[in-house]
């Protein structure tokens, strides 16, 4: 098979399959793919400059991939008001920051009003410094908030877009098979409720991004499926504004504890992950992030010739990959980033969450942890 018939022909799912699973033709599918790239993004690789906000590790999920979680009890549980999280939003902003990433743990108490309480008291904070783009609550967090308020998802929806959410992480897809979800994380809302949430976030105005989290005890069957009802989704609504591979890091985690894993993915798959969806999705959804904070620096200037464009945010703060067992820290400066994109030929461009490129006027200030 020759990858290259796929930069302007559709893939069928029996083709994708073997794109994952034939290894003669990887270099050939990574250089396909870096083509179709190189006609939809040119040179540029975007960034953003973000911070995360993780407002609770604690958490009654049970998903076996998960380290950030702990129960109520535990000596390093938090839990920040939303007057705290304000605030933080509001170092965030003085530190240069445009997009806060806000996410948590699933509780009782935390419901739709409980979140309108955090949208409303960042906006406050945060408006008279010029305002910040809110990137907030994934699927799984807004589902189970609704539920917890009794409210059903577009109302939901609806009344957090009033308070002030502007796009949502597409995280808690994980891999969108229900056989697979059933193993990996029992009390997450099946892959046809993901895809529920996020549909009618897109139809209410709200984009959001979407993932894959991969290499753990999937097949290259599921990691097919999953990318096809992406592209479903995004022909169907137009919604994802970028695709962001999360290789699973395994370190700390329940799934290398109870032995139903003994490590992540291998290098050749992580690069596929970049590589196969973009020749899959080719302009209908032209960015593809790679994930510093999981890969390093190194290896994400590799994915970025492998169908990349995206390098991601500034972050400041990381919590998630940390506790599994990251090694790649938790901040990196504006400098630092551009220099990791020109190092590699390529020109970076600052972005806002919507991909709208931002010509900076004032000299560049380096971005410190806050
Ligand atoms: C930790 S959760 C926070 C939001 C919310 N609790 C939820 O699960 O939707 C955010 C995402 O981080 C990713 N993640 C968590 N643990 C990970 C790990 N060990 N390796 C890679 N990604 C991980 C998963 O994709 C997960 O959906
Ligand atoms: N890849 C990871 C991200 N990426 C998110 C981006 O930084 C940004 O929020 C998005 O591009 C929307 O503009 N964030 C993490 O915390 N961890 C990652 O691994
Ligand atoms: N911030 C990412 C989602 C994300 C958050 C935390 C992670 O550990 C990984 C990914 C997004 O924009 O969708
Ligand atoms: S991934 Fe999210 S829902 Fe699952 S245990 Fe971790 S914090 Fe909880």
């Amino acid at each position: 098979m020759d990858p290259f018939q796929f930069k302007n022909k559709e893939i069928s799912k029996q083709e994708c399959l073997e794109l994952f699973e034939n290894d003669a033709i990887f270099f050939d599918t990574l250089k396909a793919a870096d083509s179709v790239r190189g006609d939809l993004c040119g040179n540029v690789v975007t960034y953003i400059l973000n911070a995360n906000i993780n407002f609770t590790n604690v958490c009654t999920g049970s998903c076996q991939f998960c380290a950030f979680k702990v129960s109520k009890n535990s000596p390093s549980a938090f839990f920040l008001t939303p007057d705290q999280i304000g605030r933080k939003a509001c170092d965030a902003k003085m530190a240069g920051a445009m997009e806060v990433c806000v996410q948590g743990g699933l509780l009782p108490e935390i419901d739709t009003h409980f979140q309108i309480e955090i949208l409303k008291s960042i906006r406050a904070q945060t408006n008279p410094l010029g305002g910040i783009s809110i990137h907030a609550f994934s699927p799984m967090e807004i589902y189970t908030a609704a539920e917890n308020a009794g409210l059903d998802i577009k109302t939901a929806l609806s009344m957090l877009k009033e308070a002030g959410l502007d796009s949502i992480p597409g995280t808690a897809a994980e891999i969108l098979v229900d056989d697979v979800r059933k193993t990996l994380c029992p009390d997450k809302i099946s892959a046809d409720d993901w895809e529920k949430v996020v549909k009618t976030a897109h139809r209410t105005g709200i984009p959001t991004t979407c993932t894959i989290m991969y290499g753990h005890i999937e097949e290259n069957k599921d990691r097919v499926e999953h990318l096809f009802r992406l592209k479903r989704i995004q022909e169907e609504t137009g919604g994802f504004t970028e695709f962001i591979p999360l290789t699973f890091l395994h370190e700390n985690t329940p799934l290398i504890k109870k032995g139903l894993v003994e490590s992540g993915a291998s290098g050749l798959l992580d690069l596929k992950m970049y590589a196969i969806p973009r020749l899959l999705f080719k302009e209908k959804l032209p960015n593809i992030q790679v994930s510093w904070v999981k890969l390093g620096t190194k290896f994400s200037q590799v994915g970025l010739c492998a169908g990349a464009n995206d390098f991601g945010g500034t972050l400041m703060e990381e919590n998630i990959s940390k506790a599994a067992g990251s090694k790649y820290g938790s901040s990196m400066t504006q400098q630092k980033i551009e220099n990791c994109i020109r190092q590699i030929g390529r020109v970076p461009k600052l972005r806002n969450t919507q991909y709208k490129i931002i010509e900076e006027t004032a000299p560049k200030t380096p971005i410190q942890t806050f």
